[in-house]
This record gives structure tokens, sequence and C-alpha cells, in this order.
């Protein structure tokens, strides 16, 4: 996650005429450098003969699995009553063979490993939902239910909920390869050479594993005692901490047996590889206390429970995204009951809801045909959710739940003082956007000049680009949600107990009209006051509540610039690059994008892009991609293995997403994005790169759902 999050940090900006949000070069290559070098403590090496290393099995067996897989929308549920049905059946369950948990001892992290074994391995999705939950329900049948929230979080690679920060895995590469070494004995050179060949550090670190000798025998590993050292690891700072970490591994390593050392290695490295994103945790999660809810009762789970427990699990998340208080809550209260206990609260953010894109006016008045909506700006700057909390603290997130209280003491002085003059607020949650402001012409500057503020230390004495915070929506105030709310009730309250200060704090300019002029006219004054265009919301009726994490109808997104087209830029992952030739010699000359499947977490190409970089741009992504190369493709891409056009020359780490604009989209024979549903993959053609979204990881890229949505509206299908 932190290799992610740097590698995404290091370009500069450059100019295009629709570039926004672009990100600045800042202190990225210094810090990365700096920790892919920093001085490990040596120790001596003893050379042992190895075990030959095989390749990573999934890598030429992946194309299957994707046949498994049904489209659907982003927030549909992963399954219906039927695949609930055959989920819950005997032979499912029968066939998971997972380890059993013993009641007097802490889980060992053997079992854990022997589950990611199994998922790994295992292509069908719904044997994998039936393999994980079978493993939840045992640690749930145990006298430690509780366990099973470092399980959780070991599956989905984390130690913590998202907004808590100094909890990142993704340690470099350079770091695990000399643990690894230092670990087993190896030469690391024969280390480096091994994991060049297999391009997976987990492979590696299995088959390297030196014999113990049989005198002394380390205490076996347990998931507390896992988790606790992953996160010492995650915490550590400071000169010696790298010496510090390998530390921690050796000692882990001398201890694992079997393929433990395959995962500890991969989590280290934050790349579990288990082909089993969160979605599916939250679904494993919803069956394993359904079933053991209902053995309880000595009854079976049946499937309607199980429908109905995924869409309160998933409710649930999106308004408290925190493991611990959903398994808590869950055992407390059982699972049905979660979503009125696991309510928004001040210092959790949640998950912020998203829009769908529109290609016209004419397209929105179908839309919300009878239904009163309303047009605000859609200002170009950061996504800020701000949280006042009881004790009086205040709290930023960004729209990935980052806490960026620090990089805005200018804004937490904002908040102080508005709480200051309106004593009635005790605790609040907006949501805003933080937009760069000019402060002597009092108006908006454009995104470019927001991403040239400093991001880290900041010190408010320091500042240079002042910001204003534009709220849009009220979703807490005085101890109560107000999601379920209409927005127009929602506005009101905000806007009756809050002042705005001008040029700090200000509500989203707003226009309630369903007349095609007058919204067209809103529509150039929003650009021409330095906005990306307009968002068009249901204003009235339980459609117009506030729905956490989704991209929803209710909220639609109209972008001056993507009016053409298929109504919006589409964000793709770099897998792949090409050898620049001629003036792009020395470069890549070319990349190769790839939607992200929420669902499989795998990655489907969509294009081979070449177009909209400046030379300086190919410069700084060839610098930034170069150390993120493979050895040999991913086994979570999916890609045409028999067509040399659609094989790029070098194929990369999945960490940057680029923004793409494209004329339209085309089925194509040669790429996969959305394949599942088509039989052919969705791609784009005549691409262009607009610019970096720093504030997307991969796994916030553009969906194989999105596409497939994109392509059947553009087609009419
Ligand atoms: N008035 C507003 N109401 C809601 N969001 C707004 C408003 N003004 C600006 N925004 C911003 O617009 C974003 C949604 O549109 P946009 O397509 O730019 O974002 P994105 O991150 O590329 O896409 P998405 O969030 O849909 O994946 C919101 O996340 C928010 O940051």
């Amino acid at each position: 996650m932190l290799v992610r999050s740097l590698v995404r940090k290091a370009l500069i900006p450059h100019s295009l005429p629709i570039m926004s949000k672009q990100q600045t070069l800042g202190s990225f290559f210094s810090s990365a450098r700096a920790s892919a070098s920093a001085p490990v403590a040596k120790k001596q090496k003893i050379e042992i003969t190895t075990p030959e290393l095989t390749p990573d099995p999934k890598t030429d067996s992946e194309s299957e699995k994707d046949k498994e897989v049904v489209s659907e929308s982003p927030n549909k549920p992963i399954f219906a009553v039927d695949d609930a049905k055959q989920l819950l059946s005997k032979e499912t369950k029968e066939s998971t063979h997972v380890p059993p948990i013993s009641n007097s001892k802490p889980i060992p992290y053997s079992a854990l490993a022997d589950v990611f074994e199994k998922l790994e391995q295992e292509s069908a999705r719904l044997k994998n939902l039936a393999i994980a939950s079978e493993f939840f329900q045992e640690i749930l049948q145990s006298d430690r239910p509780e366990g099973l929230i470092q399980v959780t979080y070991l599956m989905i690679n984390r130690l913590g909920p998202d907004y808590e920060p100094g909890l990142e895995l993704g340690l470099g590469e350079t770091l695990l390869l000399k643990a690894i070494a230092e670990g087993t004995g190896r030469a690391a050179s024969q280390i480096k050479a091994d994991y060049h060949r297999v391009g997976d550090i987990g492979l590696v670190a299995q088959q390297s594993r030196s014999r113990q000798p049989t005198m002394f025998k380390p205490k076996p590993l347990t998931v507390p005692v896992v988790f606790e050292n992953l996160t010492q690891i995650a915490r550590m700072t400071g000169n010696s901490s790298q010496a510090r970490k390998i530390g921690i591994i050796n000692k882990m390593l001398t201890a694992c047996e079997n393929q433990e050392a395959k995962f500890l290695m991969r989590s280290l490295e934050g790349k579990l590889r288990i082909n089993f994103g969160e979605k599916s945790v939250l679904v494993a999660l919803a069956k394993a206390f359904v079933e053991n809810e209902a053995s309880k009762r000595n009854k079976k789970g049946t499937a309607e429970a199980l429908v109905q427990a995924e869409e309160k699990i998933k409710v649930a998340f999106s308004q408290t995204p925190n493991y611990e208080v959903i398994i808590k809550t869950a055992l407390e209260y059982g699972i049905q009951n979660i979503v009125e206990h696991c309510t928004l609260k001040p210092g959790i953010p949640l998950k912020p809801m998203l829009a769908k894109p529109t290609k016209s006016i004419t397209e929105i008045l179908d839309q919300f045909q009878g239904e009163e909506f309303t047009c605000e700006y859609k200002y170009d700057g950061e996504r800020a959710q701000l949280h006042l909390l009881e004790d009086g603290s205040i709290r930023i997130y960004s729209r990935n739940s980052e806490d960026m209280s620090e990089r805005y003491p200018d804004l937490i002085a904002v908040v102080k003082a508005m709480k200051a003059s309106n004593p009635n607020v005790n605790t609040l949650i907006l949501d805003c956007e933080c937009v760069a402001w000019d402060v002597e012409q009092k108006k908006i500057l454009p995104f470019q000049v927001l991403s040239t503020r400093k991001r880290k230390d900041v010190q408010t004495s320091d500042i240079k680009v002042q910001v204003c915070l534009f709220a849009f929506d009220c979703l807490f105030y005085n101890g109560e949600s107000l999601i379920t709310q209409s927005l127009k009730e929602r506005r009101s309250l905000l806007k009756d107990n809050l002042e705005p200060i001008e040029g700090k704090f200000q509500y989203a300019k707003g226009m309630d009209s369903s007349n095609v002029d007058e919204i067209q006219g809103f529509l150039d004054q929003s650009v021409k006051d330095a906005c990306e265009g307009l968002m068009v919301k249901t204003l009235n009726g339980s459609e117009s509540g506030y729905e956490p994490s989704k991209r929803s109808r209710n909220w639609l997104k109209l972008k001056k610039d993507y009016l053409e087209g298929v109504g919006d830029s589409l964000d793709l992952v770099v897998v792949g690059g090409y050898i620049g030739k001629g003036k792009r010699t020395g470069w890549y000359g070319g990349f190769l994008l790839a939607t992200y499947n929420q669902d499989t977490g795998e990655y489907e190409t969509a294009c081979k892009i070449g177009t909209g970089f400046s030379e300086d741009d190919l410069k700084k992504l060839s610098e930034t991609l170069k150390p993120t190369e493979l050895s040999k493709p991913k086994g979570s891409f999916v890609y045409e293995k028999n067509n040399s056009n659609a094989l790029p020359d070098v194929w990369f780490e999945p960490t940057l997403v680029f923004e793409v604009l494209t004329a339209d989209l085309s089925l194509s024979p040669i790429y996969k994005a959305g394949a599942a549903n088509y039989g052919k993959g969705i791609s784009l053609r005549f691409p262009r790169f607009i610019r970096i979204r720093d504030d997307k990881g991969p796994e916030d890229a553009t969906s194989s759902d999105q596409i497939i949505e994109f392509y059947e509206r553009q087609a009419n299908v």
C-alpha cells in the first residue's frame, strides 16, 4: 500500500487543457529512494542448497477464472437467492476442508495460511466464498470468536481501518529479499535471481526457508503473534527501523512451516494474491454469522437470510468501515441488526457517495422525470469529509478515508472558529470539496494550484495556497445521523445552523430548476467560475437519502469537458509498457491499461495508450514505473495471450492510475475489460492521457462493471 501510494505521488504536473487534480513531484523520489537504499544490519550468510523454484502456477491458468464471474453493477449483491442456496448447500460446505480451530489455543497461523492456500488454488467463486466463510464460522464457534477480527484484517492485507494512519504494509522488495537471505542463510544474489525468475517473493521465501536444527524448534506462529509483529513492523520508523524490521521478519521466518512463509512475505509486501477481494470477505462474514446464529438455534441458515445479511453487512460497513466494530456488533446484536448499531460516528469516516456520469441535460431530465432535483456546482478540488467530534476535536478525511487533518491545519482553524460562533453545534459530519482560493480576487482557483500545496509537515505560517471548503451535504448533526433524510432536509439543516465564512467555508452553489435553458446557463456559469460542471441530485423523497459508498443514479455528474464521447473520463490501471522508439527512445513510449474487476480482484486489459504525453511526462513515468517492472505478468492480469498485439514489452506491478479520455468504446477481440459479459472485452478507441490520479489506488480505478455500463449507455444496449 505504502509503495503504491508513494509511486502514485511521483509525477510532476504538466500542461494539458483539461488537466486537473494533478500531482506534484514533491519529496517523493527522495523518500522512495531513501527507503529502498536504507542501511540494514549485516549478518554472516551460509550457502545452502535450495529446492528448484517453480514459477507461480496461477500465471498461466488464470484465464479460466473470469468465466465464473457473473457481471453485475457495483452496488448489486454478489449473489441472488439461487447462488446463496448453492453456497449454503451441504455439498459446497463439505468440500471446503477448512482446518478446525481448537478452543483452548489462539488461532494457529498455519490454519490461516492453509485457508489462503485454498483460496489461491481455487478458481470458482462460490467455492472460495464457502472456504472463507467455513473458516470464519469455525472461529465464531470457538471460545474466542473475536479472533475473527485479526483474521479478517489479515485476509484483506491490512492491520486496521483505512483511516488509521501508520498501519500500511507494503515493504520494499529490497528489504524483503534481504530479510529472506538473512533468515535462510542463502546468498542474497541467489535470492534475487530466484525472485527475478519466479516473480513472487512469497514463493521465494517458502522455498528458501532453511531447515531448523531439530534441537531448536521455535514455537509455531499464531494469528495474534503474526498480527502483532506485522503491526510493530508497520509502525516502525527512524534510522534503525530497517534492521529492526528485518530482525522481526527473520524471527517469524524461522518459525514458519509449510506455506506460512509464502503468505507471511506476501503480507509484508502488501500483495497477498489470494484472489479474494474485500467485497467477498464481507459476504463470507455475512454467511458465517448467518450460519453460526442459525446453528445456535439448531437450525440451518436460509438463502433469504444470507441475501439480507449480505446487504446489511455492506450497508453497515459503508457507514462504519471498521471490521472491529462490525464484528463486535454482529457478535453482540446479531448480523441482521448491525445496521442500526453501526451508524455514523464522528471520527469514523464513512465511504462517500459517488455519482454516475451523464452526457447531456436531456439525459438528466429523462433520468429525473417528475422528480424534484437540484443542480450544484461541481467544484474541482479535493473531496473532504469534515468531522467534528464530541470532545471538540476536528478531523478531515479524503475520498479514500485518509486522515488529512495534518495537511490542512488552516481548515481545522476555520472549523474551530465556526464552532465557536455556532455554540449549538456539538457534533457534525459534512461532505465538502476543498478548493484553492484566490484571497484577493475572491474566486476559485483551478485544481493545478491546489496540487502545488505541501502535503506533509504543513505549518499554517508556511501555507501559500489558501483553500475554501464548499460544503454540499450534512450527514450527521448533534448526535443524529441524517443519511436517511431527504437532501432538501439535510440542506436546510446545514444552512439553518452554520453561518458561511466567505473564502473559508461556503455552501456549494445550487439551483433548483428543471428548465433546460436555465440548467445550460448554470452549467456555463459553473465553468466560468472554474468548476468542472454540475452535480445534479435528487432533492426530495426517500430516493434522495445519502447512500454511502454507492455510485448512485440519484447523483449525476455533468462535466462540461465530457459532453461528447462516453460522458466521462476513465481511470485505468497501468499494467504494461512498450519500449519507446525514435524520439521516445530510452523511455516507455506507450502503456497497457486495465480496468479493475472488483469481484475477482483481477486487472482486465482495456487499451494501449501512447497519446497525450509530453516528453517530460514520459521521462517521469519511466522513472516511476521502471522499479515496478515485473519479470512476468501477474496471475491477476487478464489479457489475450495468443495475440502479440495485446502483449506489452514489459509488465508492471499495478500502482498507477491514469485518467484517460476516449472517443468511444468498442468490443475488441484482444482486450478483456468486462469480457465476462460479451465474450469479447470492451476497449477504448483513440485513448488520450489526461493525468495521473494520485487520489485513486488501482482498486479505485474504473471497474469492469463500470466500463460495461459506459459501453451499454453509449451503444444504447
Ligand atoms: N457539489 C458537489 N457534490 C458532490 N460532489 C462534488 C461536488 N462538487 C465537487 N464534487 C466532487 O466531485 C466528485 C465526483 O466526481 P468526479 O468524477 O470528479 O470524481 P472521480 O473521483 O473522478 O469519480 P468518482 O468519484 O465518481 O469515481 C466527488 O467525489 C467530489 O469530490
